[in-house]
């Protein structure tokens, strides 16, 4: 695994550095195997890159777009990572439809849309039950308690291991959420984080050692890169490395 730490000065700055890299992976996936596939992250952080992204000129046609997490709620929800990234991005440019494939959230129970969504990805990707696809960029973010995706800390979704999809918790609401598998099978894994809220946790999740289960961010480790984008509030304690 190749991993990569790099602390911008400021939120202008770092949604610029995101985007270069999004790019960067975007045409080279899209020149080696004819697609780019990305699946995104929700909160309040990635608006901006997603509006910068908005403005770019792409190939939108061989672009596909899944979601790495959802809360469960309506498409049209406030609360809803699809809704966030349509008004930032998705609706203003001439991306395919059939190219965005949001997480369903309207089935009677959460567990079904987890199965629906995974075999959406096994369609996608044509991999057989138990194969774990490899995304060109999963984008994620982090909350302030060291979770990912809709990894929570101590939930029983950090210890599924053989499902590309499942239900996550946070305080008691249902969310629907890649795997720590499936996150470690991609191309690339970006985590953006920003703000000094998050700094006690960085400090956990570069810790040489630690509670894996308390900050589920430490379990994203995978096979191939693992960047980290940070702003100074966020990385103030950190110093830009590659390993
Ligand atoms: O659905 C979500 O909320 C996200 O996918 C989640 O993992 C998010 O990335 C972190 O909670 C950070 O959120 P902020 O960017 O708002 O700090």
């Amino acid at each position: 695994m190749k991993k990569i730490i790099e602390v911008l000065p400021d939120g202008a700055a770092l949604t610029v550095r995101s985007l270069d890299l999004i790019l960067d992976k975007l045409h080279s996936a899209i020149q080696e195997r004819g697609a780019f596939t990305i699946a995104l992250s929700g909160g309040s952080t990635p608006k901006p890159l997603y509006e910068a992204i908005a403005r770019q000129n792409l190939p939108w046609d061989k672009i596909h777009v899944f979601w790495g997490d959802e809360r469960y709620v309506p498409s049209d929800h406030p609360d809803s990572n699809f809704r966030m990234a349509g008004e930032a991005w998705l609706n203003q440019v001439n991306l395919p439809a059939s190219n965005i494939h949001p997480m369903p959230t309207e089935q009677a129970d959460p567990a079904t849309s987890a199965h629906l969504y995974e075999q959406e990805l096994q369609d996608f990707f044509k991999t057989a039950p138990g194969e774990f696809p490899a995304f060109d960029l999963i984008l994620l973010g982090m909350g302030d308690d060291g979770h990912t995706a809709s990894l929570f800390p101590h939930t029983d979704a950090l210890q599924v291991c053989d499902r590309l999809i499942t239900v996550g918790n946070k305080d008691g609401q249902p969310r629907i959420t890649f795997t720590v598998p499936l996150i470690n099978q991609a191309r690339c894994v970006l985590f953006v984080v920003a703000g000094a809220n998050k700094r006690p946790a960085l400090a956990q999740i570069f810790a040489p050692t630690g509670d894996d289960l308390a900050y589920p961010s430490r379990l994203i480790q995978p096979q191939a890169e693992l960047w980290w984008l940070l702003d100074q509030p966020a990385g103030q304690d950190l110093h830009s490395l590659t390993n």
